[in-house]
């Protein structure tokens, strides 16, 4: 029997990908990359690895748990595999465009790894594009990122787009506001699991009616609002309206309120991005705080897409002519056809043939279907 190395085995949670899907993730990247940047978010491309300290103080506790280390020879530092590019978008709108007029808007596409495969099935490794906004948190900001998320997801065709908007530091907001429970965390728990009886044990019957609530977005905001949680409150509640007007036509929207998982560092709004046909999570994103070497704070609002689901679902694929070449086909011949938008295969000996190399086409003085 071979040893796992020699047959090629991958470790668990990576794959190869082949023709034609390999083509489709590609494809999909770039229409994905250029309908982000010409919202005018500047393309930046941040390394794979950094220093585990520097990537580190940049995520969530839970994020940093998620991090692949490795020992580097040369700096005899440990490093760590990014696994999520928005950290390090918000380390360089801190740092290197630190001087740069605010809003800044940068963009992103590049492998991200984790240790834990995000959700149940999803491979570790995974292809992650993305856009961030860095100066501002408004709802103005919101409804753009928003906008361009969805408009990227559409020209990649995905169809049946839905959003479903959380607003996960809310829970404390109220608590320290006009609605202090003994026990947040028992409360938080409870609200985690959408979990009745046991927010009522703990003390949080006022918050009931934010997960009873939850929805979609024509029927839950006016349920919520009429829960009459003050101001505050209110005030997320129009800015889950607005969002709510400004992603119509392009998707449904749904809200639930007290949803934070995956949502470990956003601040007052997180949304979730879904597509027909697709069953897991296309994307996520929120706001969020980028902090300066000095110890400043600036507001920030972004969201990250992942290809994978769109490929298996077939997305991004092409017909292409493959017309094959018989040997001693003139060069001038090839030439003449790529330009015209064929993908040509050229034997290299009077051997070859045109069924071998998957072509849909051979040259016999003019392309001639097969
Ligand atoms: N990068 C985050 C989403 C995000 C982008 N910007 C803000 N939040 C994620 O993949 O979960």
């Amino acid at each position: 029997m071979t040893d796992p190395i020699s047959r090629g085995l991958l470790p668990e949670g990576f794959r190869d990908r082949l023709a034609p899907r390999a083509a489709a993730a590609d494809r999909l990247v770039r229409t994905l990359c250029d309908r982000i940047t010409a919202h005018g978010y500047d393309l930046v491309q941040p390394p794979l690895a950094e220093f585990e300290d520097s990537l580190i103080g940049r995520l969530s506790d839970g994020g940093a748990q998620d991090l692949l280390r490795v020992i580097d020879p040369v700096s005899q530092r440990t490093l760590a595999i990014r696994s999520d590019i928005t950290p390090q978008a918000g380390r360089i709108a801190a740092t290197r465009l630190a001087h740069r007029p605010r809003p800044l808007r940068l963009s992103y596409a590049g492998p991200v790894l984790s240790v834990r495969p995000p959700q149940v099935g999803a491979e570790r490794e995974r292809m992650q594009i993305g856009a961030e906004l860095i100066g501002h948190d408004s709802v103005a900001a919101a409804g753009e990122i928003l906008t361009v998320a969805l408009e990227a997801l559409t020209a990649a065709g995905c169809a049946d787009l839905s959003v479903d908007l959380t607003l996960p530091s809310l829970v404390e907001e109220l608590a320290e506001a006009d609605w202090p429970v003994d026990n947040l965390d028992a409360v938080r728990a409870a609200l985690d699991g959408k979990d009745h009886a046991s927010l009522i044990a703990a003390g949080g019957a006022a918050y009931a009616p934010l997960i009873e609530a939850a929805g979609p977005a024509a029927s839950a905001i006016p349920a919520l609002r009429a829960a009459g949680m003050g101001a505050a409150f209110d005030r997320r509640l129009d800015a889950a309206e607005a969002l709510t007007a400004r992603a119509s036509g392009l998707a449904r929207v749904t809200v639930d309120p007290t949803e934070r998982r995956g949502f470990e560092f956003q601040t007052w709004l997180g949304f979730s991005l879904f597509a027909g046909g697709i069953a897991s999570e296309i994307g996520r994103g929120g706001t969020y705080i980028v902090r300066h070497p000095g110890g400043a704070e600036e507001p920030a609002i972004g969201f990250s897409l992942y290809i994978d689901g769109l490929v298996q679902a077939g997305l991004g694929r092409r017909k292409t002519r493959r017309i094959f070449l018989p040997h001693g086909t003139d060069a001038g011949v090839g030439t003449a056809l790529r330009a015209d938008g064929w993908v040509t295969v050229a034997a290299l000996s009077g051997s070859d043939d045109a069924e071998a190399n998957a072509c849909t086409h051979i040259w016999t003085g003019e392309p001639a279907a097969l």
